[in-house]
């Protein structure tokens, strides 16, 4: 069997330097949970063992899915990255450096996350994936897709800036994705004094009670996740870390699975493995899944169906998958290209796309950093929900607007079927605002035809008002 480590010392230097590209192009960014991607031995020199090398997961612990939120910069990736090292002293993580989870070199250069990584390491007493999320406005659709894995979530704020724009918002959006149980790490307390560390912790108090949380009563740590990366003052460092991990296992409770109902993936990314074939990577929300079950992907307006011929949880091979972890499955006949992030796995014939709804939405006020105006029927916005996203048509049933502040019934018409299912949550996003938080409360299938004339009278007014501004 030939490593990496073996191929990359009998190739030129100029071989190895595109081989390194090829590695951060196919790696971009994101951690690949499974079917190592990192080893390009596989795609130069075809292992005949590959699979025979792996360990086989052996499941002794409960299962939680965890995951850094919070504002760009307060040091999200230092303390995902601190937690391994603290736990690897106790041999119950692989040590990541910094640099091995923000490698894609747009991330290194920019010195910001751009897309997820999942990480693996254990307590005592549980088993975690740790999905670290980015904080920059910008990337906030990757910050969804990552929370729509959590359990729990471990929210960030450093204490020399405390609650910040992405704060807020990350906050109202792990609340909107039903994440119920959260754990505060107030970081960088190396570098603010103690009444602005009590400052912040009062303000993180109010802010969490203003979203829904229970303020009083979430557990706040406080730390420094730079001096436990880099092993200083223990007291602010390593126990920190040691406080906090015990508080996220006391604090966040591991969910109960449903293992009995036919299994359902949201997909989160795909790779094509050369001589392997196709990986698909998310979180399993329902049911089990073992080697050689018939699979079907749904969504986009697409229907294909597959065979589950390998599944690996963090380059471990999975004997049988059980809702809640995060995997990899390799499926077989469908491209790289053929399915999409956003797309679900499941067991033939267990769900429908659809593309017509009902939905109980809140629209946020400017303050929380909504609309300052309101919208009127018709008007287009980005849905998200589970690890898609999709734009959306909204009808306003009975009213003519909705105003910011207000909670509403709306009507809401795909671009393209989904799937959806009643009480499934979701964002309406417009542009880089997230305008709403709703829930899906009836299914409409198909569309009646006052209702698509009423639509395509929309369109036309609309092309009538732009005609007229020209
Ligand atoms: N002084 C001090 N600096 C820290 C601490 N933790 C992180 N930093 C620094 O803060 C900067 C940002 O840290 P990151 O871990 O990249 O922050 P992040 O939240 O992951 O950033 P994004 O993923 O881009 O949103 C880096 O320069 C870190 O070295 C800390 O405890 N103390
Ligand atoms: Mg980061």
């Amino acid at each position: 069997m030939y490593g990496y480590r073996v191929v990359r010392a009998i190739l030129c230097p100029t071989v190895q330097r595109s081989l390194k590209h090829l590695i951060y192009r196919r790696n971009f960014g994101t951690q690949v949970l499974a079917f190592n991607l990192r080893a390009p031995a596989v795609s130069v020199i075809p292992s005949r063992n590959y699979a025979s090398e792996k360990k086989v997961f052996q499941r002794t612990k409960p299962h939680c899915n965890v995951g850094t939120i919070g504002h760009v910069d307060h040091g999200k990736t230092t303390l995902t990255a601190a937690i391994t090292k603290v736990l690897a002293d106790k041999e119950l993580a692989e040590s990541k450096k910094y640099s091995d989870i923000d490698n894609a070199p747009e991330e290194k250069a920019r010195g910001i996350t751009i897309n997820v990584a999942h990480i693996e390491y254990q307590t005592e007493n549980r088993h975690y994936g740790h999905t670290d999320c980015p904080g920059h406005a910008d990337y906030i659709k990757n910050m969804i897709t990552g929370t729509a894995q959590m359990d729990g979530a471990i929210l960030v704020v450093a204490a020399t800036d405390g609650a910040m724009p992405q704060t807020r918002e990350h906050l109202l959006l792990a609340k909107q994705i039903g994440i119920d149980h959260i754990v505060v790490f107030i970081n960088k307390v190396d570098a603010a004094d103690s009444e602005m560390v009590d400052l912040v912790e009062m303000e993180i108090r109010e802010l969490l009670t203003e979203m829904g949380y229970d303020g009083d009563n979430v557990p706040i740590i406080k730390g420094s996740a730079l001096c436990a990366l880099e092993g200083k003052n223990p007291e602010i460092g390593s126990e920190a870390i040691v406080k906090l991990l015990e508080e996220v296992d006391k604090h966040i409770p591991t969910p109960v699975r449903d293992l009995d109902k036919p299994f359902l993936l949201p997909v989160e990314n795909v790779y094509s493995i050369p001589g392997r074939g196709t990986v698909v990577t998310g979180r399993l929300e329902r049911g089990t899944i073992k080697k050689g079950n018939e699979c079907e992907f749904v969504g986009y307006n697409k229907v294909m169906k597959s065979t589950i011929t390998g599944i690996e949880m963090f380059h471990q091979i999975l004997e049988e998958a059980q809702a809640g972890d995060q995997l990899g499955a390799l499926v077989r006949g469908v491209k790289r290209d053929d399915i999409k992030r956003g797309m679900v796995m499941c067991k033939p014939g267990t769900v429908k796309p659809l593309d017509h709804f009902e939905a109980q939405v809140y629209i946020l006020s400017k303050e929380e950093g909504g609309r300052s105006k309101p919208f009127t029927s018709f008007i287009q916005l980005q849905m998200f929900s589970r690890t898609w996203d999709c734009a959306t048509v909204v009808n306003i049933p009975g009213k003519e607007m909705v105003m910011p502040g207000e909670d509403a019934k709306l009507v809401l018409k795909l671009i393209r079927p989904m799937v959806l299912e009643k009480g499934q949550r979701f964002t309406l996003r417009d542009g880089s605002i997230t305008l709403g938080t709703g829930v899906v409360t009836n299914i409409l299938t198909p569309l009646s035809d006052a209702q698509r004339a009423e639509l395509t009278e929309g369109k036309k007014a609309r092309e009538k008002k732009a005609a007229g501004k020209n």
